[in-house]
């Protein structure tokens, strides 16, 4: 039985991710962490018998709970100590948080290959936004104009997506730098012309309505190549999640990217 903790347990993917944990044979949910409603008993949050309180602090939970996998789904400022406290005490970490600080998530990286403690980190669980990054990925060998558009529902916290930074990045291993030639017109309103990342141009939307999405777009001689990924739900995300926790454990260290364990 694998015994699972979510930090962030109250927030929309915490939630989600906490009540899918619950459904699995081989999971058991053993607690977790969220400020604004700790005291509040997991029996109470998810309509089952358990009179376990959500805690207020990480450090709460590690002296008072055992468990083998911690997920993480809070925010890129508040992720790290998380991530440092639960690799200190040699438990494996999960993590679906975006906006962490690249340097930061090098240092942790380097922390759990020292301690031999599994950390994994995707900045996308959906199956499709991991084939939509392959594929884009792959197009960028060949055609070296791109922008990618990626559309949000307005409570999210970062911009760009993770997941357009990681398709970038991606993109950016087969092809060093984008839109070389392109003359950018003035850019009457700040920002227009979107924000850059090896010269691939970022836009970022948010909008009630969307949950989670993104264009990748390629310009050619007479043609245009779009890519295009749609989660509809966060349903789609606790396939990748559930992955993830089970094959943490054989890690050993930092992995980062659903395309690598699948
Ligand atoms: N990798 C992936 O596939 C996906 C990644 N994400 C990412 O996951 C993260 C969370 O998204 P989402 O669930 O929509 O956001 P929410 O704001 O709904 O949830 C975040 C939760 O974390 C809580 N929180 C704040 N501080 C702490 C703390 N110190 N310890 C524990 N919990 C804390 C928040 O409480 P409060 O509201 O009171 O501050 C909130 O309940 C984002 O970074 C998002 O980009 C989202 C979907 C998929
Ligand atoms: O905040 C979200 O909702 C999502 N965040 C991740 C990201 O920043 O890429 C993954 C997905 O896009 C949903």
């Amino acid at each position: 039985m694998i015994r699972v903790v979510v930090s962030g347990i109250g927030g929309k993917m915490g939630r989600m991710v906490s009540e899918t944990v619950l459904k699995q044979h081989d999971m058991k949910l053993v607690g977790g962490v969220d400020p604004a409603i700790a005291g509040k008993t997991l029996g109470e949050l998810f309509k089952i018998d358990d009179s376990t309180p959500v805690s207020a602090t990480i450090e709460d939970l590690l002296v008072k709970t055992q468990f083998d996998v911690l997920i993480d789904f809070t925010r890129g400022n508040v992720a790290p100590h998380t991530i440092e406290k639960t690799l200190e005490y040699r438990r494996n970490v999960v993590v679906g948080t975006t906006g962490i600080d690249g340097k930061e998530l090098d240092r942790l990286g380097k922390m759990a290959n020292e301690l031999k403690v599994g950390f994994f980190l995707a900045p996308n669980f959906s199956l499709g936004a991991v084939l939509m990054m392959e594929f884009a990925k792959k197009a960028a060998r060949y055609l070296d104009h791109a922008e990618i558009i990626e559309l949000h529902h307005n409570q999210k916290a970062d911009a760009p997506s993770g997941t357009a930074l990681r398709t970038a990045y991606l993109m950016s291993e087969n092809l060093k730098v984008f839109n070389k030639d392109t003359v950018q017109g003035e850019e009457k309103i700040k920002c227009a012309l979107g924000g850059e990342v090896n010269g691939i141009r970022i836009h970022s939307v948010r909008l009630p309505g969307f949950v989670a999405h993104q264009e990748v777009l390629f310009g050619g001689v007479g043609e245009i190549l779009t890519i295009r990924h749609d989660s509809l739900s966060r349903e789609s995300f606790m396939p990748g999640v559930l992955l993830a926790i089970r094959k943490v454990q054989g890690l050993n260290g930092f992995v980062i990217g659903l395309e690598n364990l699948l």
